[in-house]
């Protein structure tokens, strides 16, 4: 017997994923629906999988499933996306919205206009920095890197032509270099400017994604980290710009971007 279950689909700077209301539409195999839905031919096409449920500490709740079914803690971009989905479907009338994920609350800064949230503010916490710089080896080459968290795994490596880096190529070797066990997303930087970068991610169960939010955080701290940029940084991605900001008071880092609905539907599962 199938299950018709109704679908979004929502991106943030081209990062784009199939977001579910599980509060509606309870599913069995988030991480096997994420690897048929996700795929370009004979699914809807999209990074990953986005759950939108319910909480006891916080307004919403959020799970975000890679494109090869592996749950991750933290997405910043389906983080906005889910400040425009609740507030457009009339979940909430917030413009202050908690939203729980596996790496702790995060708060989102709606902003309205005419009923449209328009932009979106993320409080994503304050990162923690594990290796400021470190050398590894992948491919026969040596990068220099920053290993932090944003709640979720990264490596930040700047670099002088961003146009010079393989991205297919070296992405998934650093992605699982032995130093990571758990995989890491990978960010490559390019700086423009002291308060704006080009950067590229191969993300960790993806591969490469026009934007990552957590990447764009973990970009601009590196980049604080590694005395390149200032506090408040451009992250310009394939998809588009991010404006980051690692707060110098209260150490927190703080994500301002765009979300952006791209259809509805019913899938049978
Ligand atoms: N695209 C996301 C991050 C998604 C999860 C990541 N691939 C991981 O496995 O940690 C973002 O916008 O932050």
């Amino acid at each position: 017997m199938t299950n018709p279950i109704r679908f979004t689909k929502m991106h943030g700077a081209g990062n784009d994923y199939i977001y579910i209301n599980s509060m509606a539409y309870p599913l069995e195999n988030p991480e096997e629906l994420a690897i048929k839905l996700s795929a370009l031919h004979t699914g809807i096409g999209s990074d990953g999988l986005v759950l939108i449920g319910s909480s006891e500490k916080a307004d919403f709740s959020m799970r975000i499933f890679n494109a090869d079914g592996s749950e991750a803690m933290m997405c910043g971009n389906a983080s906005r996306c889910i400040g425009k989905y609740v507030y457009e479907a009339g979940l909430t009338n917030k413009e202050t919205v908690t939203l729980e994920t596996l790496s702790g609350i995060k708060i989102l800064q709606l902003t309205v206009s005419n009923g449209t949230v328009t932009e979106v503010t993320v409080d994503m916490g304050t990162p923690e920095i594990i290796e400021p710089s470190i050398e590894l080896k992948a491919d026969g080459q040596t990068y220099t890197g920053t290993i932090l968290s944003m709640g979720n795994p990264h490596l930040v490596i700047f670099v002088t032509n961003i146009n010079d880096i393989d991205l297919p190529a070296i992405g998934p070797k650093l992605e699982c270099h032995p130093l990571f066990p758990d995989r890491t997303n990978v960010e490559f930087v390019q700086v423009l400017k002291d308060d704006e970068v080009r950067m590229r991610v191969w993300e960790r169960g993806s591969g490469i994604t026009q934007a990552c939010g957590t990447g764009a955080c973990a970009t601009a701290v590196a980049g604080v980290v590694c005395g390149k940029t200032q506090r408040k940084t451009k992250v310009i991605m394939d998809g588009g710009p991010l404006t980051i900001h690692w707060d110098k008071d209260n150490g927190k880092v703080y994500m301002t971007g765009g979300a952006v609905t791209v259809f509805e539907g019913t899938i049978e599962i």
